[in-house]
């Protein structure tokens, strides 16, 4: 499967996620005893149709269960090899959001049984209660984060997270008012996601270019964002952008706050492995047409070399903001300092790890 897809128009859809191109589709490698179901949730991810870190948790973990009660496994060993083929069609659509693996870690390791019939039942079961324990997580977190928003308070996002909104959306039912200052967050706008759910919420929005958000930090008494990994020293990797966010709003002298359940600790940073940051297609930068406009006054080489034109677009997903520019981490076991979170990462996920297929 690719990881880079084309999504040449990042306009906000109906249903809260950007809009791709149904070219979008990616070339899955499929194992004919998948069900039909995972390879149209690994597209879905893949394709961003399907986003956010605990949005992506919560659709694998359901597709592995689909996996389970589709399967006609005639044996114990069939069917944990078919689960483990899904797990990682699932896994290899996108790199940076640990919350990925993790979910599928934590599925496969409930699936304990001598027997198809016993395989099926507890992997199942371990897949819902995995996504209610996501959905309760996420509440616990918002009632904690709003701790930390005062009624008044102004609010700067960036992107947009689930775990940041379920924040505002508890300040909100404790009876404080907020206002938010919203990121657009370039190229995907994911920034208009975010302002339709506050106004869906009744809070006043006012949605700002990226570039503005210096000078409108000012007016801002918390950036809250959210996250798709967090290192075992305590960075953040979250949207593009939200680490000169953070440097600015140091400056600026406005907390910054991250919102993120347990399931974006990322387990292998402890043993010194690098978050990789996905590279995606830089048509959500630049279309074709523009590309072309560019570079017709050039007298560039109209060989049919493309790549020949001395014009690259790049197109990093996510970035990681160091723990010094972080002032707190919210999560559904308490809010942490960013240089602590290690501490918490031991004792959930202990020494070691190994791909989720592995577990
Ligand atoms: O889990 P929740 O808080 O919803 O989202 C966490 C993060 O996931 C998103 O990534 P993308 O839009 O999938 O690339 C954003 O970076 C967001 O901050």
């Amino acid at each position: 499967m690719t990881r880079d897809q084309s999504d040449a128009d990042a306009a906000v859809s109906a249903d809260g996620n950007a809009d791709v191109d149904a070219d979008a589709d990616v070339d899955v490698d499929v194992d004919r005893d998948i069900s039909p179901a995972v390879v149209e949730t690994a597209d879905d991810i893949a394709a961003m149709r399907t986003r956010g870190a605990a949005t992506i948790a919560d659709a694998a973990a359901d597709a592995l269960a689909i996996q389970a009660d589709q399967s006609e496994a005639d044996s114990a060993s069939e069917f944990r090899r078919q689960l483990r083929a899904a797990a990682k069609t699932l896994y290899e659509t996108r790199p940076t959001a640990v919350s990925l693996p993790n979910a599928l870690r934590y599925v496969l390791r409930g699936m304990e049984g001598e027997t198809v019939t016993e395989l099926r039942t507890t992997t199942i079961t371990r897949a819902d209660e995995f996504r209610a324990d996501l959905e309760q997580a996420q509440t616990k977190l918002g009632e904690i984060g709003a701790n930390r928003l005062r009624d008044g308070d102004v609010v700067m996002t960036h992107c947009h997270s689930t775990d940041a909104l379920s924040c505002i959306e508890a300040a909100l039912e404790d009876g404080k008012e907020i206002e938010a200052i919203v990121k657009e967050t370039r190229p995907r706008k994911q920034g208009h996601i975010t302002a339709r759910q506050l106004r869906e919420w009744d809070v006043p929005v006012t949605l700002v270019v990226d570039n503005a958000a210096r000078r409108y930090l000012d007016d801002a008494d918390h950036v809250l964002v959210g996250a798709d990994s967090i290192a075992a020293d305590g960075s953040v990797v979250n949207k593009i952008g939200t680490s000169g966010l953070a440097v600015n709003a140091r400056e600026r002298g406005v907390p910054v706050m991250v919102a993120a359940q347990t399931i974006k600790l990322h387990p292998d940073t402890m043993t010194g492995h690098t978050v990789e940051i996905e590279m995606r297609d830089e048509t959500e930068v630049l279309s074709s047409g523009d590309r072309t406009a560019i570079l017709a006054e050039a007298g560039a080489d109209d060989s049919p070399d493309a790549s020949d034109d001395g014009l690259t677009v790049e197109n990093p997903a996510f970035d990681v903001t160091p723990p010094r520019h972080v002032d707190a981490i919210v999560t559904e076991r308490g809010q942490f300092p960013p240089e602590s979170i290690v501490t918490l990462m031991r004792e959930l996920f202990g020494e070691t790890t190994g791909e989720p297929w592995e577990a």
